[in-house]
C-alpha cells in the first residue's frame, strides 16, 4: 500500500497534479495536540509551486482545509476558519473545515484544492503516439497503466502528490516539538558544481533554530551558506534562460531527537529514512551523518568519541545499528537536474517510435532543490513520529495497564 511511514503513524495521499484536489488521510496520530490550521499552512507556503521565483511559474495559493480528526469543546474556535463551498447537481453545499482543535486519535483529513490548471500544455503527450519526455515517468506509467495514465502534468508522480507528505508532516513535527522539542530543517547544500561552505548540521543547535528558521524562510535560495545561495541564484536564472536545468543537494538535520528510536535490522531507522528521503521525486542518494566522506577515512578518524554526557561528534548523523542516539539526525539528499527541459533531446512515442523531441508547453522547476527542503523535512517527521510510536508499542511490556487505580 503507498502511505508514508506507517504502520503507528500513517499519512495516506491521494490526487493528481492537474486533477481538482489533493486529499490527504493521517491514521495513527496521537490524541491530545493541539492543531492550528494557522501552523501547518506555512509548511503548504514554502512547498507550493508560485511562491519561490527560482520555482516552477504555476501559482498555486494551496490553503489547507482539514475535514477530521480536531475536536474540542469551543465549536466556535474549532469552526473558526475556513468555509467549503460545493455545487452539485444544481444544489449548493456548505460547511466550515476545522481551525483550531485538539487530536482525537481519529483519522485526520485534509484538502487542498488545486486551480491553476493549463491542461491543454499536456496533449503531446496523450494516447498511444503521444511523446515521451525522457527522464519523466511518461513511458513507464503509460504501459503500467495499459494506457490510462493521466498525462496531465506528472500525474499522479508530480511532486504535487508532496502536499500529503507535508501535511502528515506538519502534524509529526508540532507534535514532536511539543513533546520533545525537536526541530527540524533543511538547507540547499550545492546546486549543480557550486557547493556551500557552511553545513546546517555545523550550525544548528535547539537554542538557536528558530533564528536559523526565520533567516532560511525568508531566503530565495534557502541555505545557510548565503554567499553560496546567491551564486546558485544566478546560475539556476542562466540554466533555466538556456532551457536546461539543474541538480541540487539538500542537508536535512533534525535537533532533540530523542536516543533509542528505530529497530536495528530490517526495518531500522536508518532503512526507513533512506527509503523516505531516498524515495522523494528526482532523487539519485542519501548520505546519512559524513555518508560518503566516510569510505576515505580511517577507523580512528571516523569513530564519535564518547563521554559521559554524549558522542562528541556526529559522523555517524544521529543513527548507530538503526536506532537514535540522541545526536542530531543529518542527512544529504542529492536531486537530479529536472528532466522537463526546453531543449531538442532523442525519445520515442509511446508505441516505440524514435522521435526527436522538443517540449511544447509547461510549467516547470528549473532545479527541483528549491523547493524539496520542506519536504524532506516532513519525510524525516513523519518516520521520527512513528518510531516513537513503535518505542511506545513495544518497549514497556510487562507494566501495568490500569484504568481505575491499583487493581
Ligand atoms: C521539488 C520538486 C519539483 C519538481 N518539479 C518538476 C518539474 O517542474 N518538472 C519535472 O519534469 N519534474 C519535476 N520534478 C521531478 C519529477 O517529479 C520526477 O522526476 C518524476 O516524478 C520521476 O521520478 P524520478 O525522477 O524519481 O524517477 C520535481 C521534483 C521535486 C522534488
Ligand atoms: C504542481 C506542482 O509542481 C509541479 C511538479 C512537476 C513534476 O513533474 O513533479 C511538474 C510541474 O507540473 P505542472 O506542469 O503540472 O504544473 C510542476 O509545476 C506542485 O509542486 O504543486
Amino acid at each position: 500500500m503507498e502511505v508514508l511511514g506507517g504502520p503507528y503513524y500513517a499519512v495516506a495521499g491521494a490526487g493528481e497534479s492537474h486533477g481538482p484536489a489533493v486529499t490527504t488521510i493521517i491514521h495513527g496520530c496521537p490524541p491530545g495536540h493541539r492543531i492550528r490550521r494557522a501552523d501547518v499552512q506555512p509548511y503548504l507556503d514554502r512547498r507550493r509551486p508560485g511562491g519561490n521565483k527560482h520555482g516552477t511559474p504555476r501559482n498555486e495559493k494551496d490553503k489547507v482545509v482539514f475535514l477530521s480528526g480536531l475536536y474540542r469543546d469551543e465549536v466556535d474556535v474549532l469552526l473558526g476558519g475556513s468555509k467549503l463551498s460545493v455545487d452539485v447537481d444544481g444544489a449548493s453545499f456548505e460547511t466550515e473545515g476545522y481551525e483550531d482543535g485538539f487530536t482525537t486519535g481519529e483519522p485526520i483529513a485534509a484538502i487542498v484544492l488545486s486551480t491553476s490548471k493549463k491542461s491543454g500544455d499536456y496533449t503531446q503527450f496523450a494516447g498511444p503516439n503521444g511523446e515521451v519526455r525522457p527522464g519523466h515517468t511518461d513511458l513507464v506509467k503509460y504501459h503500467q497503466s495499459k494506457g490510462f495514465v493521466d498525462i496531465r502534468g506528472g500525474g499522479r508522480s508530480s511532486y504535487r502528490s508532496t502536499i500529503s507528505d507535508v501535511i502528515g508532516g506538519s502534524v509529526a513535527r508540532i507534535i514532536l516539538q511539543q513533546l520533545f522539542g525537536v526541530h527540524i530543517l533543511s538547507s540547499i547544500s550545492q546546486v549543480g558544481t557550486l557547493r556551500a561552505s557552511k553545513t546546517l548540521a555545523d550550525h544548528l543547535s535547539i537554542k538557536n533554530a528558530d533564528e536559523i528558521v526565520s533567516t532560511l524562510d525568508s531566503a530565495e535560495i534557502p541555505s545557510i551558506d548565503t554567499e553560496f545561495a546567491s551564486a546558485a541564484g544566478e546560475a539556476i536564472k542562466e540554466t533555466r534562460k538556456r532551457g536546461d536545468s539543474l541538480g541540487a543537494a539538500v542537508e536535512v538535520v533534525a535537533v532533540g531527537v530523542p536516543p533509542l528510536l528505530g529497530n536495528p535490522l530490517y526495518q531500522s531507522l536508518k532503512v526507513r529514512l533512506m527509503g523516505a528521503l531516498g524515495g522523494l521525486n528526482a532523487v539519485q542518494s542519501c548520505e546519512i551523518g559524513s555518508g560518503v566522506d566516510v569510505i576515505e577515512r580511517t577507523g580512528s578518524a571516523n569513530n564519535d568519541p564518547i563521554r559521559h554526557d554524549g558522542y562528541q561528534s556526529n559522523t555517524h548523523g544521529g543513527l548507530i545499528g538503526g536506532i537514535t542516539t540522541g545526536s542530531p539526525l543529518v542527512a544529504r539528499v542529492g536531486f537530479k537536474p529536472t528532466s522537463t527541459i526546453n531543449l531538442p533531446q532523442q525519445s520515442v512515442t509511446k508505441n516505440l517510435r524514435d522521435i526527436e523531441f522538443e517540449l511544447a508547453k509547461g510549467r516547470h522547476d528549473p532545479c527541483v532543490g528549491v523547493r524539496a527542503g520542506v519536504t524532506l523535512e516532513s519525510r524525516m517527521a513523519i518516520e521520527l513520529l512513528n518510531a516513537l510510536l513503535a518505542y511506545q508499542a513495544s518497549a514497556h511490556v510487562g507494566d501495568a495497564i490500569n484504568l481505575f487505580g491499583d487493581e
